[in-house]
C-alpha cells in the first residue's frame, strides 16, 4: 500500500508513547526462554519480537523468521543448545542472502551440529541441538554485532561459560555493552576488556526479577528529524525513555543539536524541542560506526534541510533489511539530491530539491519508509509498500497522523 503524506506542520506540544526497545526484547525474550524467572515489561509489539516470542513459546521443527535478524542470529545460538531438539531456522528470502557464517562457524567450534540448507554461510539452516564441549572461541567482529550478542546471551547456559576473543575492528559496539548490561541485570558476572569478553555461567536466577524495557531509540530518531525540519520553537513528548540508556542510538540527543533539536530528559519523558535554525553552511559529519540503524534519518534530514552531510562507519548497511547505501542513494536520488556512496560511507551534496510529486521506494526495509516521511514538512512525498513499518513500529503511520501529518 502507498501512503501519500501532504506537506503539514505537527501541532506542537503533543506527546507519543513509542513501543519498547526491538533489541532490548528479543534479547529479553531468549533470555526468559533460558530463565524463566524473567518477567519482561513494555515488551516491543515489533513483528520481529513477536516472532521471536512466538519462535520461542511453539514446538514447531520449522521456524520461519521471516525479516528478523536479531530473531535468527540469537535462535541460531538458541537451539544450537537445545539438547534433542531438530529445526529448521528459515526465513524472508532476504534474510537468506544475510550472512550467518561467522556465526555458524563459531558455534560449531564450541560443539555445535549446523548445517546450511541452501547457499554455504547463509540460512536456511538445519539444527540439530546438543551439548557443547568447548568454552573458548574466536570470531570476527566487524561484520555484525548480532553475532557476539547471539553467543554472550547462551553464554551463561553452557557448563564454564564462555570466552570470545574479537578479531578485526569492532561494530556496533553499544549493542555487545547492551547484551553485557542486560546479563549483568539477572545476575551474570561478565568483563570486557579489548577484544576480549569473558562470561560466567549461572545456574538459575534465584526470585523472579521484572525487567523493563525502554521504548525504542531508533524509532524515537523520525520524530527527531520532524522536529528537526519542524519551524523553531515545535515541541515534542515521546515517552518512555532515560538518560542512562543501554541502547547506542540514544547519541541522538547528542548528535540532533547540529540540526537544531534540543532534548530534555524528565519523569521518564524526552521532550524534543527545535530551538534554532541549523546553519545551511556547515557540512554534517558523523561517524555512525556504533548506530548504523539512524544513518538512513539523519541522511533524509539532511537533505530536507539543504545542508550537506558526509556519514562514514557504515560498511554494515549493505546486509540489512536491503542495501541500504544502494537504496538510500536511489531514492534520495529521485528527490533532487547529490549523492556518492562508497562501501563505508554516503556523501550529500548540494541539492535540487524542486522535484515534484515522488514515491519512495521502500525494498521491504521498514527504516526506508521512516526516516523518509519526515520529509512530509517540507513536502508532499508518497511513500511505496508503506506497510513494511511493522517490522519494528507497527503503530508509525497512526502516530504520525496524531501529530498533525495528512497522510492519505
Ligand atoms: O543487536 C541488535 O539488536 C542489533 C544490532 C545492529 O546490527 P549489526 O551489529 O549487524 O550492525 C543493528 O543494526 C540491528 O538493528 C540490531
Ligand atoms: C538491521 C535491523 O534489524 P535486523 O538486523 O534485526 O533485521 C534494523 O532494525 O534496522
Amino acid at each position: 500500500m502507498t501512503k501519500h503524506l501532504l506537506k503539514s506542520e505537527i501541532t506542537s506540544g503533543k506527546s507519543l508513547k513509542i513501543t519498547g526497545s526491538k533489541s532490548e526484547s528479543n534479547r529479553l525474550l531468549l533470555l526468559q526462554a533460558l530463565y524463566p524467572n524473567i518477567t519482561i515489561e513494555n515488551l516491543s509489539n515489533s513483528d520481529d519480537s513477536q516472532l521471536m516470542q512466538k519462535a520461542l513459546a511453539g514446538d514447531s521443527d520449522i521456524i520461519d523468521i521471516h525479516h528478523a535478524g536479531t530473531a535468527m542470529r540469537f535462535l541460531t545460538a538458541y537451539y544450537s543448545i537445545q539438547e534433542g531438539r531438530q529445526i529448521e531456522l528459515t526465513g524472508s528470502s532476504r534474510m537468506k542472502e544475510r550472512p550467518i557464517e561467522v556465526l555458524v562457524e563459531a558455534l560449531k567450534s564450541l560443539g555445535a551440529d549446523i548445517t546450511y540448507k541452501e547457499n554455504e554461510g547463509f540460512p536456511p539452516l538445519r539444527i540439530n541441538g546438543t551439548t557443547f564441549s568447548k568454552s573458548e572461541v574466536e570470531l570476527t567482529a566487524n561484520v555484525s554485532s548480532q553475532y557476539i550478542s547471539a553467543l554472550l546471551l547462551i553464554a551463561p547456559s553452557l557448563k564454564n561459560g564462555l570466552h570470545l576473543s574479537l578479531k578485526g575492528q569492532l561494530t556496533s559496539v553499544p549493542y555487545i555493552k547492551m547484551t553485557l548490561r542486560l546479563l549483568e541485570d539477572i545476575g551474570v558476572q561478565t568483563k570486557f576488556e579489548g577484544n576480549e569478553i569473558w562470561i560466567d555461567h549461572l545456574n538459575d536466577i534465584g526470585q523472579s526479577k521484572t525487567m523493563v524495557v525502554e521504548s525504542d531509540w531508533s524509532s524515537a530518531s523520525y520524530y527527531y528529524s520532524i522536529i528537526a525540519l519542524s519551524p523553531v520553537g515545535t515541541q515534542l513528548k515521546l515517552s518512555s525513555y532515560k538518560k542512562d540508556s543501554l541502547q547506542g542510538d540514544s547519541v541522538l540527543s547528542e548528535l540532533y543539536k547540529v540540526f537544531g533539536v534540543v532534548t530534555t530528559f524528565s519523569n521518564h519523558n524526552i521532550e524534543l524541542q527545535k530551538t534554532s535554525e541549523a546553519r545551511l553552511d556547515e557540512m554534517v559529519k558523523f561517524n555512525l560506526i556504533n548506530s548504523p540503524d539512524i544513518a538512513q534519518t539523519i541522511a533524509v534530514t539532511a537533505f530536507g534541510l539543504g545542508l550537506q552531510c558526509e556519514l562514514t562507519g557504515l560498511h554494515t548497511l549493505k546486509i540489512k533489511e536491503t542495501d541500504r547505501l544502494v537504496a538510500l542513494k536511489t531514492e534520495l536520488e529521485k528527490l533532487g539530491a547529490a549523492i556518492t556512496i562508497d562501501e563505508n560511507s554516503l556523501r550529500l551534496g548540494k541539492s535540487n530539491s524542486e522535484v515534484p510529486n515522488v514515491a519512495i521506494d521502500t525494498y521491504k526495509d521498514h527504516r526506508m519508509a521512516m526516516a523518509f516521511a519526515p520529509l512530509a514538512l517540507v513536502r508532499d512525498i508518497s511513500i511505496n509498500e508503506a506497510e513494511v513499518v511493522s517490522k519494528s513500529y507497527p503503530t508509525f503511520w497512526e502516530d504520525l497522523e496524531t501529530l498533525g501529518i495528512i497522510v492519505k
